[in-house]
């Protein structure tokens, strides 16, 4: 069997090793003549598949180790009979570390107690949902707009998106995009959504650039500096529009979901269902391969504030001001450099870890400190 995979794809060896020929490319440079003579193809985010790239090869096989689909042309694949997996919530733990750290630095900017705020979570699916989890364990006031859960669910506390910005001081954007069907989210928040952002509002965009009309947005950050805007995804990557990134509070290169845990479940998920599809027993098994992460556990003493546990158990895991910052220099570059220097970022992304990875030891068990652990998914010992 013949696999072509991007080489951003970590233990492809290890997993689909045993099944044939592996060759390794990067992801924006997988064109047809590359994947002309293969079976399977495993990609990322950042490879289009469609006619124009399959139409006369052999692949079979499509697996994509993200959540997000919207690179792969389902139409076109399920017409010519190619099977194809994905990788949902592999990588959304990481997703929602990164909405925390994003929030813990807005308000620090700012000076504001993020319990005093209203969040909206805009998808509450994989990603959403567990941030919706994380929320309401908190005890933080919340609305979930999702119309696509609100119409098949009976149970269910949903609110429309006017709601949202009418009343909300947070909105965390996690759904798909979409251009068909009843709820497309090209340019879910145009120039006229945007215009109804709560003074003072925070925006976060985690999800794909185009569900945010990044020119209009713009447009609105040179008259409002009142609000603060946090992006990890842009419309056009790995281009990005810098006047934009200049004008965010937080700006990163589609890192959010860059966990090493997020990132060895996404191959491992591919993995089953290839197994899957072969008919055949999976004998990788994951937890094997994944390292044990550098720091484990944290005690705390009965001196400790809520607020400052949340602050150190997300930060003692990730903090986005690195990134943040590592992108303002590239984006500091010229065009070529700006692109390059986007792909590089990613490419070389460092080792970070899962909150709820973590073991914490109380002095205090007070019930406040308590809640914040398991809020986090984390271990109390
Ligand atoms: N930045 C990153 O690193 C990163 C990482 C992982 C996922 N993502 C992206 O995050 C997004 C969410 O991923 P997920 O795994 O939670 O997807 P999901 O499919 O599990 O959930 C999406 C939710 O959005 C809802 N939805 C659809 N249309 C909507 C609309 N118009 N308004 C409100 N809700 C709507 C769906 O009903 C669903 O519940 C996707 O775009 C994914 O590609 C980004
Ligand atoms: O959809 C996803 O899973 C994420 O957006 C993913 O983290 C994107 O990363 P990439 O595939 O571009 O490396």
């Amino acid at each position: 069997m013949r696999i072509l995979a991007d080489e951003n794809i970590p233990l492809v060896d290890a997993f689909f090793g045993g099944f044939g020929d592996i060759r390794r490319m990067p992801g924006r440079a997988i064109e047809r003549s590359a994947v002309a003579g293969c079976d399977v193809l495993l990609v990322r985010s950042v490879t289009q598949v469609d006619r124009e790239l399959l139409q006369g090869s052999a692949v079979r096989f499509i697996g994509t180790c993200t959540i997000g689909t919207d690179h792969l042309d389902l139409d076109y694949l399920a017409q010519s009979g190619i099977a194809w997996a994905s990788a949902p919530g592999c990588n959304a733990r990481g997703v929602v570390d990164y909405v925390l750290g994003s929030l813990l630095t807005l308000a620090e900017q700012e000076d504001i107690e993020l319990a005093s705020r209203t969040y909206g979570v805009v998808g509450a699916g994989q990603v959403g949902g567990r941030l919706v989890e994380v929320l309401r364990t908190l005890g933080w006031n919340l609305l979930v707009c999702d119309p696509p859960r609100q119409a098949s669910e009976v149970a269910g506390d949903f609110v429309t998106l006017e709601r949202i910005l009418d009343e909300c001081d947070v909105i965390s954007v996690h759904t798909p995009l979409t251009s068909q069907g009843d709820n497309p989210t090209f340019h879910l928040f145009d120039a006229k959504t945007l215009a109804r952002l709560r003074p003072g509002a925070w925006l976060i965009n985690a999800s794909r650039g185009a569900v945010v009309d990044n020119h209009a947005l713009c447009d609105l950050l040179l008259q409002r500096s009142d609000l603060g805007v946090v992006l990890d995804v842009w419309e056009g990557e790995p281009e990005v529009d810098t006047d934009l990134a200049g004008l965010c509070r937080i700006a990163t290169p589609h890192i959010a979901g860059y966990s090493l845990d997020g990132k060895l479940r996404g191959t491992g998920q591919i993995y089953q269902a290839f197994c899957a599809y072969l008919g055949v027993a999976p004998v990788v098994n994951l937890a094997a391969l994944m390292p044990a992460p550098a720091l484990s556990s944290l005690s705390f003493s009965k001196n400790t504030t809520a607020q400052e546990l949340l602050a150190i158990l997300c930060r003692a895991v990730y903090d986005p001001r690195r990134d943040d910052a590592d992108f303002r220099r590239v984006l500091a570059g010229d065009a070529t450099d700006r692109k390059a220097g986007f792909d590089a970022l990613r490419k070389h992304y460092p080792v970070r870890r899962e909150t709820d990875g973590l073991r914490v030891m109380l002095e205090d068990a007070d019930p406040a400190l308590t809640t914040v652990v398991r809020a986090l998914g984390a271990t109390l010992c």
